[in-house]
């Protein structure tokens, strides 16, 4: 597979000869536009885990007067776009003549791939206004939406990067962005260490965290297209690693599951176990091909649960997009860290609980101590 989207086919600009139209202004107030940015974002946001290889996306259609008409989310590849959803709701609801602005966190698709393009589709409808939350990252189709939407006499406005609701478009589709530019999936690292700096758990536990911390990861691996596991985990804690604690994960439960393991000791029973509750186990021998192997299957975002022994060595090699570690303090008390590489921006920014930890603008937290 190639490293850009499966539905992408590099075409996609304004057709020679068409003039482009000054964008004309907004009728719509600010705060009604990040209102419907907020309810694109949450709806795309009920998707993340079930689009890949495709990008999560949100789209809010307003009146003139800024009011919401529809929201939808593009479900999983194959099923329509955000925008083509939306359109067809705004249809079927018998709205269509109010249409008037459309609100995409993502830049409206120019191209045929398994559904039509977008941009054409907003055409064909009455709005004449769309604002973008962040131009679409693949560099082969990138401004190929704006463009054609501008040359068929849309007025689009691209938010300002460097605000809120910009941040979250990003954070939707940062491992879509990471795995479009450079064909690798984006490892998430999660780890939880106890008071004394230990992963180990006590005797005849495999956990040592809180309800609420072993929600939110139970959360993480519904968001996620593939689990990554050493041989040293499965052996001393045979781990089911599947989707639990969360209701509405059925179809977002992640498919893959990589095993790092050099030497052949994951013991097929437990690989049997596995398969049967809906996992395509790899073995792995070789971390350093790990990412460009997930993303080659068409994997955006892998989360690690591993033991010290191969975080250390994903460390050691760089092989790491974000890093949260669960502190567990000696009265029980739980810190969350996340370390974000530098310039990036980090899919955990969806995590309203990570939130005090995203503080810092990504790229300047600090690696936690381990
Ligand atoms: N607190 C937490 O968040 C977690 C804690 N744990 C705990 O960790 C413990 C297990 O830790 P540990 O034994 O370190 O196990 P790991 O899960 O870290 O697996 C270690 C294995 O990964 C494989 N590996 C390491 N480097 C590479 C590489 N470069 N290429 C391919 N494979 C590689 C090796 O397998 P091989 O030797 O077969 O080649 C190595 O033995 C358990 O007690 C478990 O409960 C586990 C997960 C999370
Ligand atoms: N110890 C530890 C975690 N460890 C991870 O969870 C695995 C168990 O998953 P499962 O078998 O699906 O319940 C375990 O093998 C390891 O990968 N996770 C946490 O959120 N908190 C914790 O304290």
């Amino acid at each position: 597979m190639s490293a850009v989207n499966a539905e992408s086919d590099g075409a996609g600009h304004a057709p020679p000869g068409r003039s482009v139209p000054a964008a004309l202004p907004c009728p719509v107030a600010w705060p009604l536009i990040a209102r419907a940015f907020r309810a694109a974002i949450d709806e795309a946001a009920r998707f993340v885990g079930a689009t890949a290889p495709n990008p999560p996306v949100g789209c809010a259609i307003l009146d003139r007067h800024g009011d919401i008409l529809t929201i939808a989310a593009h479900h999983r590849a194959g099923m329509p776009h955000a925008e083509a959803l939306a359109l067809r709701q705004c249809a079927e609801q018998g709205l269509m003549a109010r249409a008037a602005i459309a609100v995409v966190t993502l830049e409206p698709c120019n191209h045929t791939g398994r559904t039509g393009p977008c941009s054409e589709a907003i055409l064909a409808s009455p709005i004449r206004t769309v604002w973008v939350g962040v131009a679409d990252p693949n560099p082969r189709v990138a401004g190929g939406g704006i463009d054609r939407l501008r040359a068929g006499g849309c007025a689009v406005h691209v938010l300002d990067q460097g605000a809120e609701p910009a941040a979250a478009c990003r954070a939707l589709i940062a491992p879509f962005a990471h795995w479009s530019r450079t064909g690798r999936a984006w490892l998430t690292v999660k780890q939880a260490v106890d008071a004394s700096g230990s992963m180990i758990p006590p005797a005849g536990q495999t956990t040592f965290t809180s309800d609420a911390a072993l929600t939110l990861a139970h959360r993480l691996r519904r968001a996620t297209d593939a689990i990554v596991t050493g041989s040293g985990t499965v052996l001393a804690d045979r781990p089911g690693l599947d989707v639990r604690r969360v209701a509405d994960h059925a179809d977002r439960a992640p498919r893959l599951l990589a095993v790092c393991d050099r030497k052949g000791r994951v013991p097929a029973d437990w690989r049997a176990s596995a398969a049967a509750r809906g996992f395509d186990v790899w073995i792995c021998d070789d971390i350093t091909r790990l990412p460009e192997m997930l993303g080659a299957a068409g994997v955006l975002w892998a989360l690690v649960e591993a033991g010290p022994g191969l975080l250390a060595a994903l460390r050691a090699a760089g092989l790491w997009d974000d890093w949260l570690t669960i502190g567990v303090g000696p009265d029980g008390t739980e810190r969350l860290d996340v370390a974000v590489r530098m310039g990036t921006d980090t899919p955990l920014r969806l995590f309203p609980e990570l939130a005090a930890s995203l503080t810092a603008p990504e790229g300047e937290a600090c690696f936690p101590a381990s």
